[in-house]
């Protein structure tokens, strides 16, 4: 029998992107829900408990009651896209490169969070510096980041396409979040093996889809005094063996007169990139993805084939 997967919210951003992914395969049977019933808890409940997987793709307040709805109902598993248990300790983190063990972690687990978008850039670029012994755990970490605007759901997408919408966004890019106390530092720290709160500053740009995260670096606070060339060799080995995550080579970054946050849309690879001059003292770690590629649907596509024994 082949395996039932039910998308809670599957008329969303990243509901919508997961469907896709999965049109094409004849290895699942989709469980899809009316549009005109999406709210409906009760029809809801009926397709949750029937289903192998259930995705989620709600809000927080509504994935925790879906999760909810499901307790005591060990048979169906469980992927989470909000941001409600990336931290909670009887959920998997749903970043299968996040290292050696992560892969088979999310393979065994019935409850998975999937990675927010931000922080899988943030934390593909500092986690294996950390494990490598190279960025120290009390380094002052900060994260500057752009977004396509469809990393805020369908309110976003009609604040910035609609300019009859009340609250329309006329700016071409904006930066927002400025308390710094963005949803996703707790998940940026523990995951990133951080010992003091990074300062995260997000923006949006006029563009749908595409992601640029970046975390500039101090040579000299590192390490050892670690060079570009060893930061970018411990990147290298920790993505080794697997064509998700591309580290680019030096002397292709070094080309580059600018960079794109559009380039890696409708994909769901990540790039990253080591920029700066050696010798300087500084570096620009950099990761370039599709905030609804890697991440969002593409990791939880991902994350469905690990916990179905596919991948
Ligand atoms: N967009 C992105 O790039 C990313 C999003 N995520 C996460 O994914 C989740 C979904 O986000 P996104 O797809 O962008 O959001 P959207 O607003 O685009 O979609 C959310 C969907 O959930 C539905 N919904 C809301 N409340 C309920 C409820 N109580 N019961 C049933 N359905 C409900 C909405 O219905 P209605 O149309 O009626 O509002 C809508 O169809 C969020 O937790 C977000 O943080 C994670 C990474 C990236
Ligand atoms: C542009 C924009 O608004 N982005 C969202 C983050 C994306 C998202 O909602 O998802 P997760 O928290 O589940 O990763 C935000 O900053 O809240």
């Amino acid at each position: 029998m082949k395996p039932k997967i039910f998308i809670d919210g599957e008329h969303g951003t990243t509901g919508l992107q997961i469907r896709t992914r999965l049109a094409g395969r004849d290895d699942l049977e989709v469980l899809s829900i009316p549009e005109a019933e999406r709210r409906n808890k009760d029809m809801r409940a009926d397709f949750l408990k029937e289903t192998d997987v259930a995705i989620l793709c709600l809000p927080d307040d509504a994935s925790k009651e879906a999760v909810s709805i499901l307790e005591g109902h060990n048979s169906t598993k469980i992927i989470d896209t909000s941001t409600a248990h990336r931290v909670h300790p009887d959920w998997a983190y749903g970043f299968a490169e996040l290292d050696r063990d992560q892969r088979q972690k999310i393979a065994d687990a019935r409850l998975v969070a999937n990675p927010g978008c931000y922080p899988t850039g943030a934390i593909s670029l500092v986690r294996p510096l950390r494990d490598a012994g190279i960025l120290p755990g009390d380094y002052p970490v900060t994260v500057n980041a752009v977004s396509g605007y469809t990393g805020g759901g369908k309110q976003m997408i009609a604040q910035m396409e609609n300019p009859d919408a009340p609250d329309h966004i006329a700016a071409n890019h904006f930066l927002y979040a400025m308390p710094l106390k963005h949803k996703h530092v707790p998940e940026l720290q523990v995951h990133g093996h951080l010992d003091r709160k990074p300062i995260f500053s997000p923006s949006v740009g006029r563009f749908a889809q595409g992601m640029i995260v970046q975390v500039p670096l101090f040579t000299d606070d590192l390490n050892g005094n670690a060079s570009m060339a060893d930061i970018h060799a411990a990147l290298t080995a920790h993505y080794e063996g697997q064509n998700i995550v591309q580290v680019v080579p030096l002397a292709e970054s070094v080309m580059l007169p600018r960079l794109d946050p559009e380039e890696l849309r409708d994909t769901d690879i990540m790039k990253l990139y080591v920029f700066g001059t050696e010798g300087s003292g500084q570096v620009n770690l950099v990761a370039l993805l599709d905030n609804l590629g890697k991440g969002a649907s593409g990791a939880a596509v991902q994350n469905l084939d690990l916990m179905l024994g596919n991948a």
